[in-house]
């Protein structure tokens, strides 16, 4: 049967609700979290190549900013909603939690396929992005970053137009640039390769063996891309990786570095074509493939009540924001399936925007080895905390993280004479 409701905003709220109940908060910090404190909403003028002028509807959403500036990324595709930022912003006030960073959370969005767009088109859709939200963006107020549909490049412009737009130098106003323009090293691989290693992670707790272990992932974009190379370079057998196109499989290990390659010659940088895979099967095949680990990597609302009873994998580990619903959630914990959750699997992004923002204020930088290093360690530290917490309260490894979160939150908010 369906799921009642797949609202991605309804889905962050309800797993606030859990974990402030399973604490014993009091109600005053879920009735402040179950809302972002703004939500800007923009119509931004383009001039398209033809002449003609288009607009599109964008959003910044700032759930809370209690432990430090809002800090989130944004988004372009054209499913974006004003719900869904505000979910994405939800989920980030508590990643930051979760590895203890000094930021709260905030997402913003614009309805477009940015396919669609000519590189021309795309700058100037970005700058127009960059304008409408400066007045309530900055170094110290709120940080955008990459997420789905947008890059380094698009991270530049922004910065450009920002900094024109306010007569300010403030290259820390946005992250996830490109390393020769204010960028750090190791941002670019940070989600895929902090998503590789709290899988490796999970295994050894659970005894399982990394080397030739089968393993499927569903988006091969920034995250889903290097998850599995890191994967790969870890000695797991990556048998099959997808994207709006299809499902890649082998049975012996995809070359991912080649499909990576393959990827980048094509300007909408899909996959299917590939002449090393053995078959190429179903966009959603991949999500229910006999495999040890699973890493949905792509979109919200991929794993729900019609497909989890498929899924055969012993660890979850989710790389996207919100991959699970509720529903399928208990599902999986009913069966003993290790969900790795989102605000902890995916937290390596914004754990290096965070280092690479501590470059910015600071001018210093710092080598691809130490900021790995670095995130490796806070990733580690996250997850042995919430290992615990989970063991203590008998909860799964989601309650916990946001138990964990939540407590660091509600405590500044508390400081702060909030409540
Ligand atoms: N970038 C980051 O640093 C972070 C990202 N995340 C989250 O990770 C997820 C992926 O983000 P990111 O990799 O940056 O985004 P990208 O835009 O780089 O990649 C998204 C990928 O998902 C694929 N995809 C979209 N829809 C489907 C579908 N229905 N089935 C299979 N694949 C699909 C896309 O395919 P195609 O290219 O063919 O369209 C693409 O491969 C998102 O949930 C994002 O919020 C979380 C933390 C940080
Ligand atoms: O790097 C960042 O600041 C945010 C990344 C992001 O949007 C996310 O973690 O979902």
């Amino acid at each position: 049967m369906a799921e009642k409701t797949l609202n991605p905003f309804e889905i962050a709220q309800q797993q606030v609700k859990a974990a402030c109940d399973k604490l014993g908060t009091p109600p005053e910090v879920y009735e402040i979290l179950k809302n972002p404190i703004r939500v800007l909403q923009v119509s931004i003028p383009v001039k398209m190549d033809d002449g003609s002028i288009r607009t599109f509807i964008g959003y910044r959403s700032q759930h809370n900013d209690a432990v430090g500036p809002f800090k989130g990324g944004v988004r372009f595709h054209q499913d974006v909603t004003r719900d869904e930022v505000k979910a994405l912003s939800t989920w980030m006030t508590f990643k930051c939690g979760v590895v203890g960073i000094p930021y709260g959370g905030g997402k913003g969005g614009i309805i477009v396929n940015p396919y669609d767009l000519s590189e021309g088109e795309l700058e100037r859709l970005s700058r127009g992005y960059a304008r409408a939200i400066a007045p309530i963006i900055g170094e110290k107020i709120d940080i955008p970053a990459p997420d789905v549909g947008t890059t380094g490049q698009i991270m530049a412009w922004m910065v450009d137009e920002y900094e024109k737009t306010t007569g300010r130098f403030e290259p820390g106003v946005f992250t996830g640039k490109p390393v020769s323009y204010y960028g750090s090293l190791a941002r670019t691989e940070a989600t895929g390769f902090g998503v590789a290693i709290m899988a490796r992670y999970a295994a050894q707790k659970k005894g399982m063996d990394l080397k030739g272990m089968p393993v499927a992932i569903q988006g091969f974009g920034n995250v889903g891309s290097y998850a599995a190379m890191y994967m790969e370079e870890m000695g797991a057998k990556v048998v099959a990786i997808s994207d709006v196109s299809c499902t890649l499989y082998h049975e012996d290990g995809l070359d991912i570095k080649a499909v990576m390659e393959y990827a980048q010659q094509n300007k909408t940088k899909v996959i299917t074509g590939f002449s090393g895979a053995q078959k190429e099967l179903d966009r959603n095949a991949v999500l229910t493939l006999d495999v040890d680990i699973l890493m949905p990597c792509a979109l919200e609302n991929v794993i729900k009540s019609d497909n989890v009873n498929d899924i055969k994998a012993k660890i979850v580990c989710e790389g996207a924001n919100g991959p699970t619903t509720p529903e399928a959630d208990k599902i999986m914990n009913e069966k003993g399936i290790l969900v790795i959750p989102d605000i902890l699997a995916n937290a390596g992004g914004v754990t290096v925007s965070y280092f690479e923002w501590v470059q910015n204020l600071m001018r210093y930088n710092w080598t691809f080895e130490e900021v790995q290093e670095k995130q490796e360690k806070s990733m580690n530290k996250a997850f042995d905390d919430i290992w615990a917490l989970m063991n203590e309260h008998q909860v799964d490894m989601r309650t916990a993280a946001y138990m964990m979160s939540i407590k660091r939150v509600a405590d500044a908010m508390k400081l702060r004479g909030w409540y």
